[in-house]
């Protein structure tokens, strides 16, 4: 669509590069370790605590959720069957997070991997967004064409096949920050608070705004820009996708801060509570950055950014099944500290923990079932359930708050009064901390530390983001499924129903 918006144009320059530029930055990827080095030397703009960050990969705060992301790698070379699958569109196997997913096993697998994947890290692992965003970008793409005549489809094909190549990590950015929640991206006070296009050039369009709270943003390779909401004929500029390198000139990146965040930079690794993994958001900013037209997936057609929003919720709720993997650690945990404490066999703790577990496959029951029933899209691609995408997540917006309860419940209060790791090593402390704080005899204390601290890590700090906030707020907060449960939920039909076997909808058809 050719529309130049004067209002918003700030005549920002930049390297024009082409898609094979940027492409030509990237190589083949295989192992974690390949992909911690790929994320070295990349010379982009991240502040955290107030000071810009010479390299990311090396910062104490930062690295664990690099490693989380790693294990993704890890995993596809250790149990190819769950985490590799074999892509028709370059002929060969790929990463699972890479794949299009063809068919309802696909998705099925897809599943067990993300449930996997928790179980590995306890943490949010990050690449599932991208992935969904793979998803909804085949059919998106497909439709737009067919409606508009455009070539939005082959664009993401190609792109998708430099993407297999390379086993990049794709990071999803749609959350706007969206400024005044009553008005639409075009009412609002600042133009910028929804992501736009600021200009146009004969090579491609340059894109300003910011995304927010994005999942291993900074850990990504590219980050795909899409809109966050429906669209009207006055938010054409804002209906707009893009795929962008991460380090394309004028993005920063603003880390988040997650609760307990500064226990990464002290010493030992026992008050972490889960030293390796982590997860990451940040607001990316982008400051009029280029996008060639070979990157750009929707110009302007507005009618479809609703039905982009859905598509990507039904498979990116779903996709919150990863919870379950959390949710089995957490299981795990509280039985062994409840083990630990001598506490194991009381029959109120085993039927707590049958409660967790109660719950956590709840969880994965939505999610797997409505993988089973996924229908096949016009553009060949399979889309799960959209309504038991949505009772999946809204489980997860409440199951893992009461999963949490529990463990914390069968924790003991000394998940929150235990003194530090290095009280435990001091020479007058130490003794005595170990003395009063023994629970079953042949239990090495610092087992029941080290419990403790990871219940401590999933239920109240760092990776309790991953666990309870992103399950509240993630792919939407409760409200928006609702909003969907309400759509699909088919009242009228259920009334019939009702009306038949009560005798009211022959009495209506005599009346008629
Ligand atoms: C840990 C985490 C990871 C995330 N990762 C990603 C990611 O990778 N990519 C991405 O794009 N996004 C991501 N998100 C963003 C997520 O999708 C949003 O947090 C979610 O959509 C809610 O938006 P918000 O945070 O701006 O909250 P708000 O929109 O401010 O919502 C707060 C409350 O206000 C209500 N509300 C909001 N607007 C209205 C309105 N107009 N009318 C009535 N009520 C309203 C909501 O229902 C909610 O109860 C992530 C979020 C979290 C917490």
């Amino acid at each position: 669509m050719e529309h130049i918006p004067d209002r918003i144009d700030t005549g920002v320059q930049r390297r024009e590069e082409s898609a094979a530029e940027r492409w030509a930055r990237f190589a083949p990827i295989t192992t974690g370790d390949e992909y911690v080095a790929s994320l070295r030397n990349r010379g982009v703009t991240v502040y955290l605590f107030g000071e810009l960050v010479a390299e990311p990969v090396d910062h104490p705060i930062i690295r664990p959720s690099i490693n989380a992301l790693k294990r993704t790698y890890d995993l596809a070379v250790e149990d190819p069957d769950l985490a590799t699958a074999h892509s028709l569109l370059i002929d060969a196997p790929v990463n699972r997070f890479l794949h299009i997913v063809g068919s309802p096993h696909d998705l099925v697998m897809k599943n067990r991997m993300q449930r996997r994947m928790g179980q590995l890290t306890g943490t949010c692992f990050q690449r599932c967004a991208g992935l969904d965003t793979i998803s909804v970008l085949h059919s998106i793409t497909y439709d737009i064409d067919q409606a508009h005549g455009t070539s939005y489809h082959q664009r993401y094909l190609d792109f998708m096949k430099e993407a297999q190549r390379n086993n990049i990590i794709l990071g999803a950015g749609m959350t706007d920050p969206k400024g005044d929640r009553s008005k639409r991206p075009s009412e609002q006070a600042d133009p910028d608070l929804f992501l736009h296009v600021s200009r146009r050039t004969e090579k491609g369009i340059y894109v300003r705004g910011a995304k927010a709270h994005m999942t291993g943003g900074l850990n990504s390779h590219w980050i795909a820009v899409m809109p966050t909401m429906n669209m009207g004929e006055k938010d054409r500029d804002y209906a707009v996708v893009g795929l962008v390198p991460g380090d394309a000139e004028g993005i920063t990146y603003i880390y988040g801060r997650q609760s307990c965040d500064t226990r990464a930079m002290e010493a030992g690794d026992i008050d972490k509570g889960n030293a390796q993994y982590g997860g990451q958001e940040v607001l990316v900013v982008f400051d009029d950055v280029f996008i060639p037209h070979a990157h750009v997936l929707m110009d302007g057609e507005y009618g479809f950014a609703q039905e982009m929003v859905a598509r990507f919720t039904a498979y990116h709720r779903a996709s919150y099944v990863c919870k379950t993997g959390l949710g089995d650690v957490m299981v795990g945990a509280a039985a062994a500290i409840a083990d630990y404490n001598g506490a194991d066999a009381a029959s109120h703790v085993k039927d707590k923990l049958v409660e967790m577990t109660h719950l956590n496959e709840t969880i994965f029951s939505s999610a797997i079932a409505s993988s089973h029933e996924a229908r096949q899209l016009p553009s060949g691609i399979f889309m799960n359930d959209a309504m038991l995408a949505n009772v999946c997540k809204h489980n997860v917006t409440r199951f893992p708050y009461e999963i949490s309860r529990l463990a914390q419940d069968l924790a003991g209060g000394l998940m929150v009064t235990l003194p530090s790791e290095q009280d435990f090593d001091h020479d007058v402390a130490g003794p005595i901390l170990k003395k009063y704080f023994q629970g079953r005899a042949n239990v090495p204390i610092e087992f029941r530390q080290r419990m403790l601290r990871l219940v401590e890590n999933m239920t109240l700090g760092r990776n309790a983001v991953g666990y309870l906030t992103e399950s509240l707020h993630g792919a939407g907060s409760p409200q928006a499924q609702r909003i969907q449960i309400l759509r699909g939920m088919e009242v009228e039909r259920k009334k019939g129903y009702a009306r038949d076997l009560a005798g009211i909808r022959q009495q209506e058809h005599g009346a008629a």
